[in-house]
């Protein structure tokens, strides 16, 4: 049996398909303007080893998997604006489509590349304004949403349990959310659905003229018209809580009060940079394809996510990489041409069950001593799959000769007092993701996650 923490409820709660034939999961997907940074990767990850353990628990054809590609966004249409200035050929609606197909395909590198299965479905919102049209219209006939200057707005008055899931009063977001006051909203925290477009930015014909939607009505669009008005599980980062997640809940159950939208919500935490959500808007992100040039495997990335709870924060760090690849290459190196058992340890299960335990899971991988189980267990985690390559088989350098000749200019340093070689060269190790440990018993070089061969050349 399934446990899993439901934001809703606050509470662990055993997880009861709707319909076992068809298990249904949304998760919020990349608006695609950018590659998507580490912490972008991290509820792609978390969901899909949630895919894995449905898929494996209900069966591989009994899981439908949404993800979507927001591909209209303001931001979207910010990058293409500003290539165009720079003189770019085309127009604009050419070159947003453009960035957008771009941005897809290094999505789906990444995300490939972290042992992430495709899910069943990846919407785009530009494939399903029609239906984002027809929800709106139909929240306007049911009074809760208005019209004004060309905008729709929800009326979030209108809708009772509107905090519900986040926990707070209407009046304390107002008092704690910097909401938007414009003229055209009769509520300060009334959110858009539509909007109008100028000549220049791309839109659609609808009857409040020509517009595009708003973020928040993109999800409770695909949403439904993939998986219907009730499903089982819906997920994305904590920081989308609100608003975003409470106006799809907003939007979706007005629409359709016939359903009850999403069961469990399920959130993970943020990965974090010295304290802080690593975003784009704080500038304090790396790419998952920064850390896969510098020679980091995707698997890697991925273990070290495994071994923090999805609902806790958790940093990268190098040493965490250099574990993980250790022990990576440990396992990669004792399951090398066996066979997965024909099904993983119930200990990797059971912990997995439990509100996906990943450490837990990963600490009952150490403790397996049949390869065979080992190798099944570790696939319900997305590790020591073929698919992800054999980074792992490729011999790793000898780094004894470079280490006998810096304790050699250390011995000479000591003699001229001159320690500009030890330091010169010592930099040009650890640039080249080599890890220099020197005491008085000797000089030992390791060579870390993001070793680079190449930039020993000349040393
Ligand atoms: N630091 C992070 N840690 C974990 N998940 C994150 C982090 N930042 C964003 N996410 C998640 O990534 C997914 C994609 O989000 P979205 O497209 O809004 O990101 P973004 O706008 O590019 O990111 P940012 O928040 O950096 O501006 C969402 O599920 C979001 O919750
Ligand atoms: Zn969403």
């Amino acid at each position: 049996m399934i446990r899993l923490h439901n934001s809703k409820t606050r509470r662990k709660e055993e997880f009861r398909p709707i319909d076992p034939a068809n298990v249904r999961l949304y998760l919020c997907g990349p608006t695609v303007y950018d590659r998507a940074h580490l912490g972008n990767a991290r509820p792609v990850v978390v969901i899909d080893v949630l895919y894995r353990l449905l898929r494996l628990t209900y069966g591989a054809e009994h899981v439908t998997y949404v993800r979507n590609f927001t591909d209209v966004d303001d931001k979207i249409n910010a990058t293409a604006l500003a290539r165009k200035e720079a003189g770019a050929a085309g127009t604009l609606e050419e070159l947003i489509r453009a960035r957008t197909e771009e941005t897809i395909g290094w999505y789906h590198a990444d995300m490939d590349a972290l042992g992430a299965l495709r899910p069943s479905h990846e919407p785009r919102a530009t494939d399903f304004i029609g239906a984002m049209i027809a929800m709106i219209g139909d929240l306007i006939a049911k009074g809760h949403a208005y019209e004004k200057d060309g905008h729709v707005l929800f009326r979030v008055r209108s809708y009772q349990n509107y905090g519900a899931l986040s926990g707070r009063s209407v009046d304390d977001m107002i008092a704690g959310a910097r909401v938007e006051v414009a003229p055209f909203k009769e509520d300060p925290m009334d959110f858009v659905l539509w909007k109008p477009s100028d000549a220049d930015l791309p839109g659609w014909e609808s009857p409040w003229g020509r517009g595009r939607p708003g973020w928040h009505i993109e999800c409770s669009a695909m949403s439904y018209e993939l998986l219907g008005a009730s499903f089982d599980i819906h997920a994305g980062g904590i920081d989308l809580q609100f608003p975003h997640h409470e106006n799809e809940i907003a939007q979706s159950c007005c629409a359709h009060p016939e359903g009850g939208f999403a069961n469990i919500w399920l959130h993970n935490e943020m990965l974090q940079v010295e304290g802080k959500k690593m975003s784009k808007s704080l500038g304090n992100f790396f790419t998952v394809r920064d850390l896969l040039d510098q020679g980091i495997p995707g698997e890697v990335i991925r273990f070290v996510f495994l071994q923090t709870h999805y609902g806790k924060p958790m940093d990268w760090t190098a040493e965490k990489a250099a574990q993980a690849e250790a022990t990576l290459r440990k396992w990669r190196a004792l399951v090398a041409g066996i066979d997965p058992a024909p099904s993983a340890a119930p200990a990797v299960i059971a912990a997995l069950s439990d509100d996906l335990n990943t450490a837990g899971a990963i600490a009952a991988l150490h403790q397996l001593t049949d390869l065979a189980e080992l190798k099944a267990s570790a696939a319900l985690l997305g590790l020591l799959e073929d698919g992800l390559g054999d980074w792992a088989a490729a011999p790793q350098a000898d780094l004894s000769g470079l280490a006998e000749k810096l304790a050699g200019l250390r011995a000479k340093a000591m003699e001229t007092k001159d320690f500009a070689p030890v330091d010169a060269m010592k930099a040009a190790l650890v640039a080249a993701g080599v890890e220099v440990r020197m005491s008085k018993a000797g000089v030992e070089l390791l060579p870390g996650a993001g070793f680079d061969a190449t930039k020993l050349e000349g040393l």
